[in-house]
């Protein structure tokens, strides 16, 4: 037995694993294996395409998506669809003959709805039908890094937890919180550039954008960080107080790497994976939560009667919203680790402020609507005569009223048409029970069944030419209203949807809109800004990220503090 299972089969005297390999090469090398393996994948890749192009069978009058054929057994769209969303999305509703049509990624079906009335039907769904509860978890496990156990926590208390945004969304909280960011803002417009070349002397957002010296009344830096640190610099402290981002003054850029790396963080990579924005999104993340668990650990000592710990001052100043939340966590036995600051404080940043940068720039690249914006939110901003010694004057102050720049039609739909073009919201459902979406006539009514996702890529609408013509160019006029002597009267939000809808509707909106539009205004009304290069501002191509593009790179500009009455 022995010398028989030495021995190899074929005589020779070689070592039985190599005559092993020498038979398998042989085997494998006889034609008929050589074509099965260059044509196996291909026969694979033919089935699996023949029965992906299958139509779903109809039940009864229902409809169902209209399945984009696909290769790859299992993937199916995983890589185009990584590759470019956007792209095979815009590819695929050109394609497809019905109103929805469906995508199979890593052995999931996504129902894609962009169709306004379709999208309607589908926010209007019971929880238990379409459920954003899965999709929310894993956001907030995978992205934001909550413990994995808080589980049954998190949704035990998810009425309490939704309750809190009304010191958010509603009077008198939400005056409160505006008032704080835009006399914040007024601080920062002021000192926004500092024309001194020396780095020590900048502010932390011109070093951010990395400010260089042109002259005593000029500096280049970069628009797009420039707006987005001043922006958080106004409403992180409205959110937290000023003692917070004292602290931590690293918040905001660690907000910035974290978003970054959402997708990494999403697909479980761990941190250390050999990939830098996989590893900087890790670290951003730890210091976040750091930050964000100690300014919790400094309220409950407060909320204690002890003192809150070095730095902290008296915290008066941090907004109902924060506080309200700190006192619903410990009445429930939140442990530190487990309370949900890192989300809210995300969401308070990263939209606003990169929607401010896109605003600037769409405005700026239009003179004549600069100069029109300027005229129309005159009334509502007021640039103060400094005080002089000789020939050194302080920088002159600036006063906002949000409240009347609602009244601004023109600069309100240029926001409106910025975020058209730049947001890229989805809202993402899993379907409990098999549903119908009901369009808008019984021909347009589609069923998804049980198991399956419906995503919503609401960019794919906003940027849809048969209900936005012309749709990659900036026309703020589609919004706008008028009267039938072409006055202008208001605007009209049409289908837009940049801040999702349903039950996870963004809950910042009417804070985001208002101080979008004071920052806006007040930036716009105090500086001048040119190219850094050539006459014409570059509108960058636009990045994938969260909810609102990133350019694809910098936005150098020359800034100047515009000329006043008594420049003169
Ligand atoms: C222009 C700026 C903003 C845009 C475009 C935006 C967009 C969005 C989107 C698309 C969602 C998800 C909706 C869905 O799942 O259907 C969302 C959720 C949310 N946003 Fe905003 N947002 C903005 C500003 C803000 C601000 C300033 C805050 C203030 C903290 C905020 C707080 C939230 C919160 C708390 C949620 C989660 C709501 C929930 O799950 O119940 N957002 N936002």
């Amino acid at each position: 037995m022995e010398d028989n299972f030495y021995t190899t089969v074929s005589n020779h005297s070689i070592p039985a694993t190599s005559s092993w390999v020498a038979s398998t090469w042989k085997a494998a090398s006889s034609p008929n294996v050589v074509l099965a393996l260059v044509l196996g994948p291909f026969i694979i890749a033919a089935i699996t395409r023949y029965l992906s192009s299958r139509p779903s069978p109809q039940v009864g009058e229902e409809k169902s998506a209209w399945k984009v054929p696909y290769w790859i057994p299992f993937i199916g769209h995983g890589f185009s669809f990584l590759w470019d969303p956007s792209k095979m999305l815009r590819e695929a509703k050109e394609q497809s003959p019905n109103a929805i049509f469906a995508l199979h990624m890593g052995g999931t079906t996504h129902n894609i709805v962009s169709e306004p009335d379709l999208v309607r039907s589908a926010m209007a769904q019971r929880e238990s039908t379409l459920s954003s509860h899965d999709v929310v978890w894993n956001v907030i496990q995978k992205f934001f890094g909550f413990p994995s156990n808080s589980k049954a926590k998190y949704f035990a208390n998810w009425d309490e937890l939704n309750t809190t945004y009304k010191y958010m969304l509603r009077e008198p909280y939400l005056g409160q919180m505006l008032n704080t960011t835009v006399r914040n803002m007024e601080r920062h417009i002021c000192s926004m550039v500092s024309f001194v070349d020396t780095d020590i002397d900048l502010q932390p957002w011109e070093r951010y954008a990395e400010a260089s010296y042109v002259s005593d009344t000029e500096t280049s830096l970069d628009l797009m960080k420039l707006m987005r640190d001043v922006m958080g610099h106004a409403s992180i402290p409205a959110m937290h107080g000023n003692a917070f981002l004292d602290k931590y003054p690293e918040v905001l850029h660690d907000i910035y790497e974290l978003d970054k790396g959402m997708l990494y963080l999403i697909m479980g990579l761990p941190a250390w994976t050999p990939w830098s924005p996989v590893i900087s999104a890790h670290n951003a993340r730890r210091r976040l939560w750091e930050a964000l668990d100690a300014q919790q650990v400094a309220m409950d000592a407060q909320a204690k009667g002890e003192d809150p710990g070095d730095g902290w001052g008296d915290m008066e100043d941090v907004s109902p919203f924060t506080r309200n939340r700190n006192e619903m966590y410990r009445d429930k036995g939140f442990a530190i680790r487990e309370r949900g600051e890192l989300p809210t404080t995300w969401a308070l940043i990263i939209n606003s402020s990169l929607i401010v940068y896109w605003q600037i720039l769409y405005i700026l690249d239009n003179p004549s609507l600069l100069a029109e914006i300027r005229s129309e939110i005159e009334p509502h901003i007021t640039i103060h005569k400094p005080m002089s010694i000789g020939r050194i004057s302080e920088a002159p102050r600036i006063t906002i009223d949000p409240e009347g720049l609602t009244t601004c039609h023109v600069l309100k739909a240029t926001y409106l048409e910025s975020l058209r073009l730049s947001a890229q919201p989805w809202s993402v459902r899993t379907v409990g029970t098999d549903v119908t979406l009901k369009g808008d006539n019984s021909n347009s009514n589609y069923l998804v069944k049980k198991g399956e996702y419906v995503t919503m890529p609401h960019d794919l609408h906003m940027r849809d030419p048969a209900y936005f013509s012309d749709p990659a160019k900036f026309d703020h006029e589609r919004f706008l209203v008028r009267d039938e002597e072409g006055k202008i009267t208001g605007t009209d939000m049409k289908t837009i949807r940049p801040y999702g809808g349903g039950p996870s509707l963004c809950k910042g909106r009417v804070l985001a809109e208002r101080e979008c539009l004071a920052l806006v205004a007040g930036v716009l009304a105090y500086w001048d800004f040119e190219p850094d290069e050539g006459t014409r501002f570059r509108i960058p191509k636009q990045l994938k990220t969260s909810a609102v593009a990133r350019p694809d790179g910098d936005t150098r500009v020359k800034v100047r503090r515009r000329k006043f009455e008594w420049d003169e």
